[in-house]
């Protein structure tokens, strides 16, 4: 059995990698660019060689599909076409940034990941969730966090929150409690590799939270900032 915090190397994993590799999960507002802002200070403190990024758009197919799910003035998007755009971001995502920064033995914190596209295009857009599981593993080459942190938001906590609203966060009240939900369900499936936190709790006391988690892992593998080729 995997002791509690050990990095998941899973034996069917081909993608076995050096680096420590952080999500952060929610709803819309939940907090999370706050809190890897907050991670990202604290390891730069420690010296850990570290990557932020986030889905969708951190790549420049990425860009591309940011700004076609999002655009509130974009045509009309069937929800499967819709998942499968958050895919092709996804899997670009994993080529071009995930997997190199991880190979080079860094500590990459992502803002969303797979669990974002279960929670949004199966639970909220009411597709097949082993359907949309089975694609996104496939197409992230089963890449899976050694940790995700879920900032679990009330949708109405939330709204308080938005400013102006794009293409997601226009929906209603029910699909974004069923995205709540379905993030919560994917961390009960799992609770080894979840770290699940009130978004009303204070900044200081959630980032706290996390490093204390996150402590162990970078214990085991994470490569000092001084000793990374650039
Ligand atoms: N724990 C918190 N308590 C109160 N306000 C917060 C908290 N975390 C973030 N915020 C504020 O909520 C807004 C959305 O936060 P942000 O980090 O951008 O969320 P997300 O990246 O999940 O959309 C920002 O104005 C931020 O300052
Ligand atoms: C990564 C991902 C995001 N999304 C949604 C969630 C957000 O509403 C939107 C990304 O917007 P963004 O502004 O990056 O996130 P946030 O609102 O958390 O600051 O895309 C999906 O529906 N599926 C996905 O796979």
């Amino acid at each position: 059995m995997t002791p509690p915090h050990a990095p998941r190397a899973a034996s069917n994993d081909p993608r076995a990698r050096r680096g420590v590799f952080v999500v952060f999960e929610g709803g819309d507002s939940a907090g999370k660019t706050t809190q890897v802002r907050a991670l990202s200070r604290w390891l730069t403190e420690r010296g850990v060689a570290f990557t932020t990024t986030h889905e969708p758009g951190d790549s420049w197919l990425g860009a591309q599909v940011r700004r076609l799910v999002l655009s509130p003035d974009s045509g009309p998007i069937g929800p499967r076409a819709e998942c499968l755009l958050y895919i092709a971001d996804k899997a670009q995502h994993v080529d071009e940034v995930v997997g190199p920064a991880l190979d080079r033995g860094e500590v990459v914190v992502s803002d969303r990941y797979v669990d974002s596209t279960i929670a949004y295009q199966a639970a909220g857009r009411f597709l097949a969730a082993d359907d949309v599981e089975t694609i996104a593993r496939w197409a992230t080459g089963s890449l899976r966090p050694h940790l995700t942190v879920l900032l679990d938001v009330d949708p109405d906590h939330a709204v308080n929150r938005l400013h102006t609203k794009d293409r997601i966060e226009r929906e209603g009240d029910d699909f974004h409690r069923r995205v709540r939900a379905g993030f919560l369900a994917l961390a009960e499936r799992d609770p080894e590799h979840y770290l699940v936190l009130p978004a009303r709790d204070s900044i200081g006391s959630i980032s706290q939270r996390v490093r204390e988690r996150l402590e162990p892992l970078l214990a085991e593998v994470s490569v000092p900032a001084d000793t990374m080729g650039s």
